[in-house]
């Protein structure tokens, strides 16, 4: 498999203005982190709040400015492009948030909310991005009319199909999900891993899947990256660090999931959807 996405020793600090950390304090929330994506894989990125996984997120898309390191996308250079120079990359690297209600724009219908990306890259007739909306909505498994309703009428689960359809409108090659399903009851996000993961398969889709859980990382992930106060401490093959962690801290991770969470007795991918 061809490698879509490496970052070599990226970092991101923040300098503290107010809050808890005192005026002019350097917080490292990334520092340092290597890995790579290979086209349709996916690679889990776990760890505690606060670790700097969402922040890690956020700087391979470029929607903060690294501190250090870089960002290769196939093959490319993109660390120090212009917000102008990475716009055509926008359509090729995509995030869904935890939240649809936060991250979706909850005056517009759905229907505007999917249409927007074709607008902003410029593509298709008005009837052509009509007709792509409802392919979406079928894809995501939402009825066709769900383009005249509003985020707030429909259940989490619904709104996450809705925030996962604007990610995948302009079909690009990676999509990070950050917490994407942590808000969801267990039954739901099956069937929203379930949906991922198809859409995974038919679009070849590279995922960061970004999450506290590690049993929902374990179905999903290749690959899995262990941060820790900004540091990546462990990164390797998920069958294989799952059942021989090597660093003292996945192993005090991996000890902390509950044994009889029903999450944790399924040992492969979700069972089927329901919905
Ligand atoms: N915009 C910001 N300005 C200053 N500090 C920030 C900013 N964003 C994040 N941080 C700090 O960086 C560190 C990492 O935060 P981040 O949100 O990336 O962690 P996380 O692992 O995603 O945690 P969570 O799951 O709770 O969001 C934290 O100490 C956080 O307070």
């Amino acid at each position: 498999m061809e490698e879509l996405l490496r970052i070599d020793n990226l970092c991101k600090h923040f300098v503290s203005g107010k809050g808890i950390f005192k005026k002019g304090y350097t917080i490292k929330a990334v520092d340092g982190v290597s890995f790579s994506v290979k086209r349709g894989e996916t690679l889990g990125l776990v760890g505690e709040s606060g670790c700097g996984k969402s922040t890690l997120g956020r700087t391979i898309l470029k929607l903060y400015e690294p501190t250090g390191g870089k960002i290769f996308f196939e093959g490319k250079d993109i660390t120090d492009l212009s917000p102008r120079a990475m716009r055509p990359l926008r359509k090729e690297m995509q995030i869904v948030f935890q939240d649809p209600l936060e991250s979706l724009n909850q005056r517009h219908t759905v229907g505007m909310i999917l249409e927007e990306p074709f607008e902003i890259h410029n593509i298709g007739t008005r009837a052509e991005r009509k007709q792509w909306v409802e392919e979406l909505l079928v894809k995501v498994g939402l009825p066709v009319e769900a383009a005249s309703r509003y985020p707030h009428e429909f259940s989490g689960g619904q709104r996450q199909r809705i925030g996962i359809a604007r990610a995948i409108a302009l079909k690009p090659k990676l999509l990070i999900c950050d917490e994407s399903v942590s808000a969801l009851d267990v039954s739901v996000q099956a069937q929203i891993l379930n949906l991922l993961l198809e859409l995974q398969q038919e679009m070849n889709l590279a995922m960061i899947f970004i999450s506290h859980d590690l049993s929902v990382v374990r179905q999903v992930s290749d690959n899995v990256a262990v941060m820790y106060f900004g540091n990546m401490v462990e990164y390797g093959n998920a069958k294989a660090l799952y059942a021989d962690p090597q660093h003292e801290y996945t192993q005090t991770l991996l000890s902390a999931v509950p044994v009889n969470h029903p999450r944790n007795r399924k040992k492969k991918r979700p069972a089927e959807a329901t919905s």
